[in-house]
């Protein structure tokens, strides 16, 4: 059984976190030296733990069996989506932002609101649009069980992303950020990266890099070649535990950083942050040669899946 103890804080005898681990995975328990409370599988442990030669302390953590199927692992209705629909889409050029038009006649965004309102996990979606648009959404209403709430995008991605996280319910215990111009995500990928961001405090979806890529200076020369097996291109969904990514818009705010994607936030702490493995097939629509691409892949999954 694959036993993981999430989010263990060891003590000083003054209460004070003495250091804190995340993810760590442990062999089947010993019954006799711990003391177990609540469900066998989500329950919290309070054992003393030994540190150098004599000092006791306490320690108190999560341990979760992550072998269970990864729906069971984050609870029902504990996930807040932010959806961001708030961008101009300058680089498509079209007349309308691009999360709006049509891709095999549905609106680019409705495709992962869908993908998320049929997911046990999701309790809400506060979708980020300018309101001019909240009707795409709120047309759907009959169709979803999900509560849906709008707010005001801000001047750039990160100040969108900040204005879904004030909407949030405070019963949340995780975040799901996702840019409304990847309309592929498969639910199998959402899933796998809520498990990991539960786990760890933080986690993305990302694809190992493909090309050669290369540092170069402002006279277009050749600083070096990076190595690409340690190279991954970000994707959305990327999940945070709420206190976690309210703790990274402190400093990020206080200290005018700026960042391209929701994970960079919580870096800034520092904090772990957790690559899940997500699909190519996972797109950002930017440019029209990648609205193509997304009806080319959606007309061959759909092909697939009637097959
Ligand atoms: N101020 C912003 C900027 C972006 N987004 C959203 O963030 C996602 C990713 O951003 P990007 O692809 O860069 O979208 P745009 O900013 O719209 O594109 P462009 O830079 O071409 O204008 C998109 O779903 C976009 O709607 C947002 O909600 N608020
Ligand atoms: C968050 C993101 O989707 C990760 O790939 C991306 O950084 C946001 O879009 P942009 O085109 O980089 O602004």
């Amino acid at each position: 059984m694959g036993l993981c103890v999430v989010g263990l804080d060891l003590l000083t005898p003054s209460s004070s976190p003495l250091f804190s681990i995340h993810n760590l995975r442990i062999p089947p328990l010993s019954h006799s030296n711990l003391r177990l409370a609540g469900h066998p599988f989500n329950f919290r442990l309070k054992a003393k733990a030994r540190i150098a030669s004599s000092t006791f302390t306490t320690c108190s953590a999560k341990v979760v069996n992550v072998d269970k199927p990864e729906s069971k692992i984050v609870k029902e209705n504990s996930v807040s989506v932010i959806l961001l629909a708030g961008g101009k889409g300058k680089r498509m050029g079209a007349s309308m932002p691009k999360q709006y038009l049509p891709l095999l006649s549905q609106p680019i965004a409705l495709y992962s609101f869908y993908t998320f309102s049929q997911m046990t996990e999701v309790k809400e979606i506060i979708v980020v649009c300018d309101p001019s648009y909240k009707d795409i959404f709120e047309e759907t209403k009959h169709k979803i069980q999900k509560e849906l709430k709008f707010t005001l995008p801000g001047k750039e991605r990160q100040d969108s992303v900040y204005s879904g996280l004030q909407a949030i319910d405070l019963s949340s215990e995780l975040v799901c950020i996702h840019d409304s111009a990847r309309p592929l995500v498969s639910s199998g990928d959402v899933e796998k990266v809520l498990k990991d961001g539960w786990l760890n405090g933080a986690a993305v979806l990302g694809v190992p890099v493909k090309a050669t890529i290369k540092e170069a200076n402002s006279e277009s020369f050749v600083v070096k070649t990076l190595d690409r097996r340690t190279l991954w291109e970000m994707q959305t969904p990327q999940v945070i535990k709420p206190q976690l990514l309210r703790k990274g818009f402190e400093l990020v705010n206080r200290e005018g950083l700026e960042v391209t994607d929701d994970v960079s936030i919580v870096e800034h702490l520092p904090h772990p942050v957790y690559i899940t493995e997500g699909s190519y097939t996972n797109i950002k629509v930017t440019t029209p040669d990648d609205l193509l691409l997304a009806e080319r892949i959606l007309s061959m999954s759909s092909g697939k899946s009637s097959e």
